[in-house]
């Protein structure tokens, strides 16, 4: 049986937070041990907004793994690609993840393409519980329509872009412990979701 919990349904029984979630979250920490939580999925899912938010509801270290890869190289992302291409920047992403995830416990976002790597995906098994954020594509064009930072979609039909990363993707996310969908929901209903969903993968599951 798949261990995987797709988890929607915060509303019931909640304690009155920022985060309004019902989740003991002593015991989460503790059953999560030394690995990290690791979000994945596509360009505007909010691996960066809502990773923040979860890792700040559990006093743990917050890491985008873009970020990193900024800091490290000295240049934005959109520069990295036009100066190295992806293949670099892919190499880049391995290592940088590879070493984060010897780090934890901390919240790790991923960029869209990390979880692609079969080496990631291996780490990420070993060292941490993966959460992807599922959203449609409406949704998705929404919200990366806001920033010009991600050049994958700086073409002509950055949704046929989408579209087919969709495709391509969404088996390999399917690998992820645990799914939250993402629409219309409020950021911090959705970190709430996370916790309700991390807390039925670590400890009531186990
Ligand atoms: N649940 C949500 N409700 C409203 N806006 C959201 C939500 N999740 C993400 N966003 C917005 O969508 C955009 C992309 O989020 P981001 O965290 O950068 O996504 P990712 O890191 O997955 O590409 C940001 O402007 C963010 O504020
Ligand atoms: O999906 C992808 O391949 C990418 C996603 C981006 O991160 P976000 O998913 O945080 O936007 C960033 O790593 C880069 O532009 C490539
Ligand atoms: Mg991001």
């Amino acid at each position: 049986m798949s261990n995987r919990r797709e988890f929607n349904n915060a509303g019931a029984g909640m304690t009155e937070t920022a985060i309004k979630h019902s989740v003991d979250t002593k015991t989460l920490l503790d059953r999560l041990g030394r690995r990290s939580i690791v979000f994945v999925g596509l360009m505007g899912a909010g691996k960066t907004v809502i990773g923040r938010k979860v890792a700040s509801a559990l006093s743990l270290p917050f890491i985008d793994s873009d970020h990193e890869i900024e800091a490290v190289s000295r240049m934005s992302i959109p520069d990295l690609f036009a100066n190295y291409g992806e293949a670099e920047f892919r190499s880049l992403e391995r290592r940088v993840l590879a070493r984060l995830l010897r780090e934890g416990p901390q919240v790790l976002s991923t960029g869209g393409g990390a979880f692609m790597s079969e080496r990631t995906r291996k780490a990420v098994a070993r060292n941490g519980v993966s959460v992807w954020l599922k959203a449609d594509l409406d949704t998705l064009m929404q919200r990366v329509a806001k920033r010009q930072n991600r050049p994958l979609l700086q073409t002509q039909d950055p949704r046929a872009v989408m579209e087919k990363l969709m495709a391509d993707r969404y088996p390999l996310y399917g690998e992820a412990n645990v799914v939250v969908r993402t629409r219309e929901e409020s950021k911090d209903v959705i970190a709430a979701e996370v916790l309700d969903g991390l807390a039925a993968h670590l400890i009531a599951d186990h």
